[in-house]
């Protein structure tokens, strides 16, 4: 793997620990230096226990401003949404201070928001500090999903820092971050677990097209260094 740092564990609490510490290093730095940090989180299950760790973290928060990397477009209450997880379990404790900032418009149809949500993130979060991603047992990371008809543009724009996706392979329309825009991050962290997603690593690891795995767009490339925190 060209630049990577990879950090592998066995127990999930010493991941947490240890990934958490780094995080929250990263926004006191960007804090002492810019007055104000930037944290992009993704959704889905895994991060939960990391969302519950930082928010025990006494820093801050009220110059921390947290959005996500992707978001599906449902209602902001709906079980499945990504903002949800996040005013759930990140934004309390002592992270209750923090400023979310949405990527889910109300009201508005996802192709028409590519642009608002890319105007909102340039004006709310950029530069961006700390970014943290994850990765399906198919490949996708943030919303860039396998084989997708938006896929080839999500990798190649350099314009854009939102774009719109409609899955094939999961519930819901997304919109997510380009790799552009998170290859643009200070700090950008893959965190994953479990057997499946090691074996979907190694594969990326051998060189797997980015069409098959998107992921493997982010991991094998030569202009940022990702720190890969796994179990
Ligand atoms: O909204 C989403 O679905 C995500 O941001 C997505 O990219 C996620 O990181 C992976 O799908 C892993 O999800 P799990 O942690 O649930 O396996």
């Amino acid at each position: 793997m060209k630049n990577n740092n990879e950090h592998f564990f066995l127990e999930q609490k010493e991941l947490i620990d240890a990934l958490s510490s780094k995080i929250i290093a990263n926004l006191e730095e960007a804090i002492l230096h810019k007055g104000s940090a930037s944290l992009l989180v993704s959704g889905g299950s895994t991060p939960k226990p990391l969302f519950e760790k930082l928010s025990s973290f006494d820093i801050p928060w009220e110059k921390v401003k947290i959005a996500l990397c992707d978001e599906r477009w449902i209602d902001k209450n709906h079980k499945d949404s990504n903002e949800k997880l996040v005013r759930d379990s990140l934004l309390v404790n002592f992270a209750k201070k923090a400023q979310f900032v949405s990527m889910y418009q109300e009201n508005i149809n996802i192709e028409d928001a590519q642009e608002l949500c890319s105007d909102i993130y340039k004006k709310e979060l950029f530069p961006l500090d700390v970014l943290i991603l994850g990765m399906g047992n198919d490949g996708h990371t943030a919303s860039l999903f396998p084989n997708n008809i938006k896929l080839k543009e999500s990798l190649e724009t350099l314009n854009k820092i939102c774009i719109c996706m409609k899955p094939d392979t999961a519930p819901y329309e997304r919109m997510s971050l380009t790799k552009t825009a998170i290859l643009s991050a200070s700090n950008i962290y893959l965190h994953f677990e479990g057997v499946e997603k090691r074996n979907v690593y190694k594969k990326v690891l051998e060189g797997a097209n980015s069409n098959d795995m998107p992921i493997s767009a982010i991991l094998n490339q030569d202009k940022k260094k990702i720190e890969v925190y796994y179990k």
